[in-house]
């Protein structure tokens, strides 16, 4: 199972996250207007903040992960590829021609691409075949408000629905919206499906200020990594 944070902005950030048991670290670069986006250079200074990580022999480096909003495939791939970052996370409505492009400029890059999901709705649903068609390597199922704001939104999936999504789906994927360490037993029959990958958090990642928090994310990772059954006795 994989644990995805999403927003760090500083070196302390990362190193907070990487010791807290994040495998993914979301950096934001083409994302205007949003709290977290980082200029190109800091974007490459942060991603090899995460390569560079203290690591233990329990706990590898984390993985840094391109979050954009861009459509541009060779804006993408310019950034990623000055930064190292095979983790391309498509966060937005970049239609299915745009993982086509990146999978043909770098097929070795892992393309993630989001579907947002206002209730019961998926508004690409009818491009799943054509996303997959495409390349996308992992889907990630994250909720939008009926306002239509998309990405940390705190609202939930409700689990029927993402199951619903990935039997439409061919693909692993990973799950968003208002994941915190208190809603794992919720998500029981998503954890156990064969092509769940892991979570990706932001909100109950962070304190009452905004700031990340260490023992949120241990919590999220202990919670999300536990065997239910155990849990379920302590
Ligand atoms: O966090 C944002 O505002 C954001 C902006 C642009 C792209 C992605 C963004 N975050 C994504 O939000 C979900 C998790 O949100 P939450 O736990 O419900 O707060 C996740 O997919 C992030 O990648």
């Amino acid at each position: 199972m994989l644990l995805k944070v999403c927003g760090a902005t500083s070196r302390d950030d990362v190193a907070l996250l990487g010791t807290a048991g994040a495998d993914l670290i979301g950096l934001w670069y083409g994302v205007p207007g949003g709290p977290a986006d980082l200029s190109l250079s800091r974007f490459a200074d942060l991603a090899e903040a995460c390569r560079t990580a203290e690591v233990t022999a329990a706990r590898p480096a984390p993985d840094p992960m391109l979050v954009t909003f861009l459509r541009d495939p060779a804006a993408i791939l310019d950034a990623a590829r000055a930064a190292g970052v095979r983790w391309l996370q498509l966060h937005g409505y970049q239609p299915p021609g745009v993982v086509a492009a990146l999978k043909r400029g770098w097929p070795e890059a892992t393309v993630v691409k989001v579907l947002h999901v206002t209730g019961d709705v998926c508004v690409e649903r009818p491009l799943l075949a054509s996303y997959e068609r495409a390349g996308t390597d992992v889907f990630l199922f994250d909720a939008t408000s009926a306002g239509g704001r998309v990405g940390s939104t705190g609202l939930s999936l409700d689990p029927d629905v993402v199951i619903d999504l990935a039997e439409a789906t061919t693909r692993p994927f990973l799950v968003a919206g208002g994941i915190s360490a208190a809603n794992r037993l919720r998500y029981e029959k998503v954890a156990a499906h064969p092509r769940f990958v892991g979570v990706d958090v932001d909100t109950a990642a962070r304190d009452e200020t905004g700031a990340f928090c260490a023992d949120s994310v241990s919590d999220i990772r202990h919670h999300w990594r536990a065997v239910p059954e155990v849990e379920e006795v302590v």
